[in-house]
């Protein structure tokens, strides 16, 4: 499985740069009542580079990611992956940018309770428009690499462990080959032994497949897997203000 396999709309094949963020503001609540203000300096990521996150509760990770993906839109600034500008997109580009080109493991995991393992890949590989030839191969192959059971594929989601609707997630996040992966805080309901042989897999699939990895926890030994250690303090200021940021920069 790599990389090459995925067919884009938008070209991001030679681009260096990962991830590009310039005088990025985020603004929680509405134009009378601002809630917490995050504002990201100017942050590059390399491509294939894979990058441990980490920050106090509450100052910005989740934010960040979700910036990331598309799920949330900046008031102010630029967010570039891979040489395309999100803001540039469309809703529809962005939701086909996302899934051609972005596997997330969110705290949740967002994997559809009632439908097998199977039919939650599938969906993932459906949405992309992958035209993936060897998808059941594939599955396999993440089956075994995950140390998950044969017979799982055919086992609603609601039925697993948490450990193993992770290790699902991380299957449905990497189905489509995709550039970037975003994880946040997906060890937390692990004990050590599945925490370890999971960052080991994760680490592993990353390396090979070349696949730039933003990783966000608040678990502090989960560093040691990781060659770039940044604090979210590094680039990211929080502030709460009842008053209107952006108003107020516009004056300047
Ligand atoms: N939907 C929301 N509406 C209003 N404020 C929000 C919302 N989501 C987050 N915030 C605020 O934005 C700030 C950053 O939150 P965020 O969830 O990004 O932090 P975090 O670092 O991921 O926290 P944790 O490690 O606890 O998950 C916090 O002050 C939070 O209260």
């Amino acid at each position: 499985m790599s990389a090459k396999e995925n067919k884009h709309n938008l070209d991001t094949s030679d681009c260096q740069t990962a991830i590009e963020l310039n005088d990025l503001v985020h603004v929680y609540g509405n134009p009378t009542n601002k809630g917490a203000q995050l504002r990201f300096d100017n942050w590059k990521v390399q491509s294939g580079q894979q990058v441990f996150l980490y920050g106090d509760s509450g100052s910005g990770k989740s934010t960040l990611l979700n910036l990331l993906s598309g799920i949330l839109a900046p008031q102010q600034g630029s967010i570039k992956l891979f040489g395309n500008e999100l803001s540039d997109l469309s809703n529809s580009q962005r939701d086909r940018f996302r899934a051609e080109n972005i596997g997330v493991v969110f705290q949740q995991f967002n994997l559809i309770p009632y439908l097998s393992v199977a039919k939650n890949i599938e969906l993932a590989v459906y949405l992309a428009k992958s035209s993936k030839q060897d998808l059941q191969a594939s599955i396999k192959q993440f089956v075994s690499a995950l140390n998950l059971p044969s017979n799982i594929l055919n086992k609603p989601v609601s039925s697993l462990s948490i450990g193993q609707q992770q290790r699902v997630a991380i299957m449905r996040a990497f189905i489509n080959s995709p550039k970037l992966l975003l994880i946040d805080e997906s060890t937390s309901a692990l004990d050590n032994t599945a925490k370890q042989a999971f960052m080991s897999v994760l680490m592993e699939i990353c390396q090979a497949n070349k696949t730039t990895m933003i990783f966000v926890s608040h678990d502090l030994e989960l560093k040691r897997y990781f060659s770039l250690h940044t604090p979210l303090s590094s680039f990211c200021q929080l502030s709460h203000q009842s008053e209107n940021y952006l108003d107020k920069e516009e004056a300047n």
